[in-house]
């Protein structure tokens, strides 16, 4: 029935199309790779294979062997990889070859800008394996046998990487997959034993099946007799998983090659912790720390979790209960000893055993993450940028490690050296005034908005440090995040400003007499403003604006606020607190304002400005301009 189906051309899905062109003009330069994504393939096949015939041994055919083969032909110009892996059907080449199955590939190449340098990068993120085959070819065949099916449900897929490929029933002896590439003119240096060899020994020394080369002809051997001779294999790399060889004994270029073979990211990743426990539980865990935060890692299906293996058999990628959410920007392998060769995602949600698994590996991650804190600042730097706010997700989500979570943040802060995100809770206390007995912190929609905000005056004008934070999820976090190291952490525009003992007694007596005074004055603006505050007060915080706003300490702040409604999530009310600044020569003069109309609107005005110093929307911009002209008008006269 197979071999019935003629020759057919497909074009390629628009979204593969775009790509392959993308990708061979961005990584000609580093045209070599294709040998690794190629190799890598071939070795992912024979992972999927060994699983495949854990519960159908018959599938091996006879043939357990598992390895690649590269064999070349420089007259020809042709390179060929050929595995004895799983292999595949022939709707499994329509769908893997012809198609990019990723989730987020539309956006992706939105987000390309078409500047080749800068796309370049990204692309080298996305990972565009088997189509790298064209960066050094002109034409690509692919021969494949599913695992399995007869030897007459061979497939013969072939394209030049332009708009469309052929595929093609065929028989097929031999399980697996072969892929052939027929050099570019320029590229026909690959067809060579010693450039091949070299290859490999770079890129796929880690992998962990035999890759197969040519044995070179022996010297003596230059009869026309033993030319006539197949040649000879020979293992070119070392044929074992990376995870099981001791520490000591893998070379840091080979963690890098390895990490790019698990992740197919084009980029070093920033570290890696190997690990193997024995005792109760037994498992070896390799993780490693990404320099790039991928495309999707905001996408809620975006690729997450370790490889899991066990007992060296391959079993699933995106093995996501081995580490909490926060953390899924990890990669890495994990084998275990314990975990039955039949798991499912199923049972692995309710083994135990994976339930005290993902708590080491929790720690570990942690432990690496501040390892990389201390010894390398600038690698550091570069992982809070990518993955910081991933990070910030943690204190909520995690409560056993907040502590350990809360060492690794970092902060914008009004420290003079304070350049971007880059100071640490341990920093911050390192530099606290003898007296001050919190850490305080303001929160706002951007650094300028920080930075202007009139709540921290007071704290410029007694050299107290804050934290200044603007991402999205900050509110959040720090609503898990009470305490550090015994100090408690206080967000300045909430409730009463207390700086406790960085007060002293007669500035604390001073405040108590003038609140006194001006209790009359509170009283009319409250009756000015009506509903639009929740009380006004006399204000600790302010040494040179009028006025500003405040939260009580349970009110909900501006920033979560959003957050809710753009989620459709009903969002309680609150009214701010106004506070008013007793030695603002505006404050003094409204004090003396006669016409209660006049005085109505002057409040309402300077109300709606400290609004605007807040990054708030006016809630009604018309009475705003319309208060702002009278006023002007009354100037003018
Ligand atoms: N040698 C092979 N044997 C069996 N299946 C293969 C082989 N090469 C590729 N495939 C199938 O084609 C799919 C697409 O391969 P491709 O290399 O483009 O992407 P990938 O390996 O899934 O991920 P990445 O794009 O990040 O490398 C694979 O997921 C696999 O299912």
């Amino acid at each position: 029935m197979a071999t019935e189906i003629n020759k057919e051309t497909r074009g390629f899905e628009t979204e593969a199309k775009q790509l392959l062109k993308l990708m061979i003009h961005s990584l000609y330069s580093n045209k070599e790779v294709f040998l690794r994504e190629l190799i890598s393939n071939a070795s992912d096949a024979a992972d999927k294979l060994r699983f495949e015939a854990l519960s159908r041994p018959d599938i091996y055919e006879d043939d357990t062997d598992l390895k690649v083969v590269i064999d070349f032909d420089a007259e020809a110009g042709t390179v060929s990889i050929s595995d004895n892996g799983i292999g595949m059907s022939r709707e499994d080449v329509i769908s893997n070859l012809g198609t990019i199955a990723r989730s987020g590939t539309a956006q992706f190449l939105e987000a390309l800008s078409g500047d080749q340098k800068k796309d370049s990068q990204l692309i080298g993120q996305f990972g565009v394996g088997f189509y790298s085959a064209f960066i050094v070819a002109d034409s690509v065949e692919v021969l494949t046998r599913k695992a399995g099916a007869s030897v007459s449900e061979g497939v013969h897929w072939a394209s030049s990487g332009e708009s469309d490929y052929t595929i093609e029933s065929t028989e097929k002896t031999t399980r697996g997959t072969t892929v052939i590439l027929h050099l570019r003119e320029d590229s026909r240096e690959f067809a060579d034993s010693f450039r091949l060899k070299q290859i490999v020994k770079k890129y796929a020394d880690h992998i962990a099946i035999p890759v197969m080369m040519p044995k070179p002809a022996e010297k003596d051997a230059e009869d026309a007799e033993s030319t006539e001779q197949k040649p000879e294999f020979e293992a070119v790399n070392d044929a074992k998983a990376l995870w099981t060889r001791p520490r000591s004994d893998v070379k840091p270029d080979e963690y890098e090659e390895f990490y790019k073979h698990i992740s197919h990211d084009y980029e070093k990743p920033l570290g890696w912790s190997h690990n193997k426990v024995e005792g109760k539980l037994e498992y070896t865990s390799l993780l490693y720390v990404p320099t790039r935060a991928p495309f999707d890692l905001w996408n809620r299906d975006g690729v997450r979790g370790l490889k899991l293996y066990v007992q060296r058999v391959f079993i699933m990628d995106q093995a996501e209960q081995f580490l909490p959410l926060y953390l899924r920007f990890i990669k890495g392998v994990v084998d275990s000893n314990d975990i039955s060769l039949n798991v499912s995602r199923e049972i692995l949600q309710k083994d135990p055993a994976v339930d005290s698994m993902r708590s080491a590996l929790t720690k570990r991650a942690l432990d690496m993450l501040s390892k990389l804190k201390k010894d390398d600042k600038d690698k550091y730097a570069t992982f809070w940028r990518e993955f910081g706010q991933v990070l910030k997700e943690g204190p909520g989500e995690d409560f056993s490690n907040r502590e350990n979570i809360s060492k690794l943040l970092m902060f914008n802060s009004t420290h003079a050296e304070s350049k971007g995100q880059d100071q640490s809770l341990e920093d911050y206390i390192a530099r606290m005034k003898p007296d001050q007995e919190k850490i305080y912190y303001l929160i706002a929609d951007s650094e300028k908005a920080a930075k202007n905000s009139p709540h921290l005056e007071i704290f410029r004008k007694k050299g107290i440090e804050v934290l200044l934070m603007t991402d999205r999820i900050d509110e959040w976090l720090m609503s898990h995040l009470n305490e550090f190291d015994g100090k408690s952490l206080q967000d300045v525009t909430r409730g009463e400003l207390d700086l406790g003992k960085l007060d002293d007694e007669a500035e604390k007596a001073e405040q108590e007499k003038r609140e006194e005074t001006f209790k009359p004055l509170l009283e009319r603006v409250k009756t000015a403003l009506g509903e639009r505050i929740k009380e006004s007060r006399v204000s600790h915080r302010l040494t040179d604006s009028p006025a500003c706003l405040a939260l009580d300490d349970d009110d909900m702040g501006a920033q979560m606020r959003r957050i809710m409604e753009a989620s459709g999530q009903p969002v309680p009310e609150t009214k701010p607190i106004f506070e008013l600044n007793p030695d603002h020569p505006l404050i003094g003069k409204l004090e003396q304002e006669q016409d209660e109309e006049r005085f109505a609107d002057l409040i309402s005005l300077l109300f709606d400005q400290a609004s605007l110093a807040d990054g708030n929307e006016l809630e009604d911009p018309a009475r705003f301009s319309r208060q702002l002209n009278k006023l002007l008008l009354e100037l003018c006269d």
